[in-house]
């Protein structure tokens, strides 16, 4: 199978080194240098070190469609907020096109008709002749690329964007779940970001295994309830999408999201905490869209707020936590915290 992944950062790059064993892959880079410095050195040693790329995996730069000449599948890597204008450089490609961004696109302005959309959202506004989908789940790029045991989930309303995800990288060592539930597999990759700060916040402040249990739990909660007022399948948040990512996010060290958690917590400011990471951390951007879309549903998501409210600055981490613990008892079912009216 031809396939050809657009954006070479971390994530792309190691689906690309996994399927070049087995198919014939081309990796683009938007930048000229980039792409030739990957190629030299048989590395990408910015965004994925110390890992030999095959020989069978090309390296290009330039004009998009000529690079993807012949492709049978169209990945875009790019973070979130490239996806917009991927989508239109893609428009008229008929082979099947998935993204792997997990967030959601930044609002247009503050205004509370302006919010950010999902993905598929923008496919629908931009290119919605497009056979596209999404490939999402729990994921290190780094041990992807070592072709360490990993489970995905290829999600699309056309089978044959699935069974394209599922032939491309379904294989010794990855396993590609198949899932017609669009809007359950994005939510549950953009809201896990979030929820991976509150983690780490929790983690770095040494607030002990208790806490970070129950947050990932009512995270799991508000997810779920974010994700049925936008019309995703409750099961799908107890799947890979779902659960799996959010544990392995919340939890992994290798989690650039979490990581920010974790250096707020000591102190550092957003700033200091982005810059230090070298690499895109979606829940930085996608938080305060996922509180305004969620208040616009009426679907409350308190571990979200307080995190915006420690990335906007208006809590100091203490004040953030004690937000949290502070609120009044709740049922624990998800459904009844949603507002009046509103229960799906
Ligand atoms: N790294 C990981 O383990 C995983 C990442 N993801 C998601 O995949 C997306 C990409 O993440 P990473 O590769 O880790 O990010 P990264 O920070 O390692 O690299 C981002 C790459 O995108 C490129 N890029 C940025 N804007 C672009 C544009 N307009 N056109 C073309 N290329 C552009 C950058 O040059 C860079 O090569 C994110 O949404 C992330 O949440 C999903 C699963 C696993
Ligand atoms: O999506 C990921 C794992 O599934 C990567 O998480 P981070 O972006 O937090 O590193």
């Amino acid at each position: 199978m031809k396939i050809c992944v657009h954006g070479a950062g971390a994530w792309g790059t190691a689906l690309a080194v996994n399927a070049a064993g087995r198919h014939e892959v081309t990796l683009w880079a938007r930048d000229a240098a980039q792409a030739e410095a990957i190629s030299k050195a048989r590395e990408n040693v910015r965004y994925l070190p110390g890992l030999a790329l095959p020989p069978a995996l090309t390296v290009r730069a330039g004009d998009l469609h000529q690079a993807q000449a012949g492709a049978e599948l169209v990945v875009v890597a790019t973070p979130m907020a490239a996806l917009r204008q991927q989508l239109i450089a893609l428009r008229g490609t008929t082979a099947p096109v998935a993204w792997l961004c997990k967030g959601v696109e930044p609002a247009l302005d503050a205004s509370p008709a302006s919010y950010g959309l999902l993905a598929h959202e923008i496919w629908g506004q931009v290119a919605p002749e497009l056979m596209a989908g999404v490939l999402s789940g729990p994921s290190f790029a780094q041990e992807v690329a070592e072709g360490r045991p990993t489970a995905l989930v290829a999600a699309s309303p056309h089978a044959a964007v699935r069974d394209a995800l599922v032939d491309a990288f379904h294989g010794p060592a990855l396993r590609v779940y198949a899932n017609d539930d669009i809007v359950g597999v994005e939510v549950g990759g953009a809201v896990k970001n979030v929820l991976a700060i509150a983690t780490g916040l929790c983690d770095g402040l040494a607030l002990g295994l208790n806490a970070r249990a129950a947050l990932i739990t009512r995270g799991l909660a508000e997810m779920t309830r974010f994700g049925l007022a936008l019309g995703a399948r409750a099961e799908t948040f107890m799947g890979l999408s779902g659960l799996g990512d959010l544990v392995l996010t919340a939890t992994g060290d290798l989690s650039r999201n979490r990581k920010v958690g974790l250096l707020l917590a000591q102190g550092q400011t957003l700033a200091q905490a982005v810059a230090s990471l070298g690499h895109v951390a979606e829940g930085v951007y996608c938080a305060r869209t996922v509180v305004q879309r969620a208040r616009g549903l009426g679907v409350e998501m308190p571990i979200a707020e307080g995190v915006v409210a420690l990335l906007d600055g208006r809590l100091s981490p203490q004040e953030a936590v004690a937000s949290l613990t502070g609120r009044d008892p709740v049922p624990e079912s998800v459904r009844p915290w949603m507002r009046p009216g509103r229960v799906p």
